[in-house]
């Protein structure tokens, strides 16, 4: 039923159930890098508990969901604090749910901000990492974790051919992104596990939360893994005042990223580009599960700051899942 047709203890009984499911598919995701249901579907489900506490706020409870950025870290890697936390994405479903979010950003912008661009990005399907540089050195390397704490995993970063030892200037930053395994890596690499009697990884996603959440470093470096980095955790040592020529100077300074961004001035663009890339999908070498579009001035990313969890300047329209299928039929079953 729709939300604004239940009473509110109709939303508190259907949020109260819903929540130990969530937690339960969510500790699954995040700890065994094996998550028991499609992420559609619980992508779904999580979005109509938000949904109810959000027309309902008196229903919410500090254990909700909807109150932690998912995801606990392994015991056996070492803690790494992000003092800048790294956060996930609000997702929507529809281009008129994409709409909605932009209508109700300009009205929380001030009218002469008002008319600014996005940035559109394709939605890397792999593991958000941060990479710490100090006068251009890479030091740590992390996994996002819960979003303020995540795993030390320096040591198996350093094995990726994609991620620079020293940048091309002496900057003190963090800098984050996705890591993944290519569609072709992933294909060889349950190949050659179902030939060692091994379980395959159900997605590219698992295979890289799998290779690079490794004590043993070696295991990690014969992965052929993968990086895009799209974000920095404070943009002031850098030049560039919009998320576009972020990506840029990211690239400059000797990293990896994805060339495919494009500005779009108004839904329009942002439509086409979606167009565009839902029909590239299945030829592109990586997994991606959306777009992401991010308001494309930086002072404004910064004035709109970020809820508990999620970005108000930026939001992830998904695509529905026929990736794994595609993925799973290019496999020889003879
Ligand atoms: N997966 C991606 O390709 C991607 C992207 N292109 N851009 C962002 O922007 C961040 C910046 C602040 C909040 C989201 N996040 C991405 O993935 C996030 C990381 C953690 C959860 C999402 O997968």
């Amino acid at each position: 039923k729709p939300v604004k047709e239940l009473t509110e203890n109709q939303a508190a009984t259907e949020a109260a159930d819903l929540r130990p499911q969530l937690i339960a598919w969510g500790r699954a995701y995040y700890d065994a890098d094996a998550p028991s249901v499609e992420d559609d579907v619980y992508d779904r489900v999580y979005a109509r508990l938000v949904a109810l506490e959000t027309a309902f706020p008196n229903i919410v409870t500090p254990e909700s969901p909807t109150q932690h950025v998912g995801g606990t870290t392994r015991g056996d890697l070492p803690k790494v604090n992000h003092d800048i936390p790294m956060l996930s994405l609000g997702d929507v479903f529809s281009i008129d749910e994409l709409k909605e979010f932009d209508a109700r950003l300009r009205e929380n912008v001030d009218e002469a901000d008002r008319d600014f661009d996005y940035n559109c990005e394709l939605k890397i399907d792999g593991l958000a990492i941060n990479l710490h540089y100090e006068n251009g050195k890479f030091v740590q390397g992390s996994t996002r974790g819960n979003g303020r704490i995540g795993e030390d995993i320096t040591a198996n970063l350093e094995t990726l051919p994609s991620i620079p030892k020293v940048l091309t200037r002496p900057l003190t930053i963090d800098v984050r992104g996705e890591c993944y395994m290519p569609k072709q890596a992933f294909l060889d690499l349950n190949e050659r596990r179902e030939a060692e009697g091994k379980s395959p990884f159900a997605n590219p996603r698992n295979a890289a939360a799998g290779s690079l959440r490794q004590l043993d470093v070696a295991v990690t470096r014969d992965r052929k893994l993968a990086t895009f980095m799209y974000n920095i955790a404070d943009y002031d040592p850098l030049d560039t005042r919009t998320q576009s020529g972020l990506l840029d100077e990211l690239a400059e300074l000797g990293f990896s990223t994805n060339p495919t961004y494009q500005v779009a001035h108004d839904m329009d663009d942002v439509q086409a580009y979606i167009d565009t890339y839902t029909g590239k999908r299945s030829d592109l070498a990586y997994g991606i599960d959306g777009i992401v579009i991010k308001a494309n001035p930086l002072p404004l990313q910064r004035e709109l700051g970020a809820t508990v969890k999620v970005p108000r300047w930026a939001i992830a329209y998904k695509f529905p899942p026929e990736e794994v299928q595609t993925v799973v039929r290019d496999i020889e079953w003879t």
